[in-house]
């Protein structure tokens, strides 16, 4: 495909250029603004069937370092919350900055953290196959997982031991018998809205789920470096039409003009 990055010749205020999507009205990372959130009760919580998740390898693309899962049957879903039907889990992966820095894509009330996990899920009773679900409106459902600097996260090394396997780009290899749910916080409260993909091709299929609390990993595990692009998309405009399961409650939010 086309190359993109995030320096000042190929990055997120150039992608536009190859991917005109970029210029549209429900991309992603927005600012979320906990109080311009509007409670909505028909939003239940949302449930992670991942006990029988098969993880197969981590491969760094250049762009992140990603685990990916068999995703032949519903064996790994996410359901409830925005949800119409069980979301398949594909893969997840991190955005995270240089030196553990601010590298999330996501920001609270102009706030980033040292990085982000994301979880993606793909609608497969209403599509065939990944690719045509990351093309259509409701084809993705992305968990979004704050990472902060504090305590060495347990099982994150597991990881990061693994990305000196995958230190160069397209290099892969086997990662099995890894369950993301110790990668989970306490609560899954949430930010729910429609978005995008934060990387080119910048699909506007992401039903967007963020979670409110973030997990803790030290600053050696939040700046572990490989030869990904590193780095974050601008943020466009915010847009807002959240949940978040029991407590905020706020006046409903809209689209706002996107940020040039
Ligand atoms: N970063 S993200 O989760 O929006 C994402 C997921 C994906 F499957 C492909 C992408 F290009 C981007
Ligand atoms: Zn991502």
């Amino acid at each position: 495909g086309k190359h993109w990055g995030y320096g000042k010749d190929d990055g997120p205020s150039i992608w536009h250029q190859n991917f005109p999507v970029a210029e549209g009205d429900r991309q992603s990372p927005i600012d979320i603004m906990p109080q311009q959130a509007s409670h909505d009760p028909n939003l239940g919580p949302i449930v992670l069937n991942y006990d029988h998740c098969t993880s197969l390898n981590i491969c760094n693309n250049g762009h992140s370092v990603v685990v990916e899962f068999d995703d032949t049957d519903d064996r790994s879903v996410i359901l409830g919350g925005p949800l119409d039907n069980p979301y398949r889990l594909k893969q997840f992966h991190f955005h995270w900055g240089g030196k553990g820095c601010h590298g999330s894509e996501h920001t609270v009330e102009g706030n980033s953290y040292a990085s982000e996990l994301h979880l993606v899920h793909w609608n497969a009773v209403k599509y065939r196959s990944f690719g045509e679900a990351a093309s259509a409106p409701d084809g993705l459902a992305v968990l979004g997982i704050f990472l902060e600097t504090g305590d060495d996260h347990r099982w994150l090394h597991t990881i990061t031991d693994a990305l000196y396997m995958v230190k160069y780009k397209a290099s892969v290899t086997d990662f099995k018998g890894f369950n993301p749910k110790c990668l989970l916080p306490s609560s899954l409260h949430y930010w729910t809205y429609l978005g995008s993909l934060t990387t080119p091709p910048l699909h506007e299929s992401v039903t967007w789920i963020v979670l409110k609390e973030p997990i803790a990993v030290s600053e050696r595990q939040a700046s572990f470096e490989c030869s990904c692009s590193l780095g974050r998309k601008r943020i466009r405009g915010y847009a807002w039409k959240i949940t978040s399961g029991p407590p905020s409650l706020s006046k409903a939010g809209k689209y706002a003009p996107p940020i040039n």
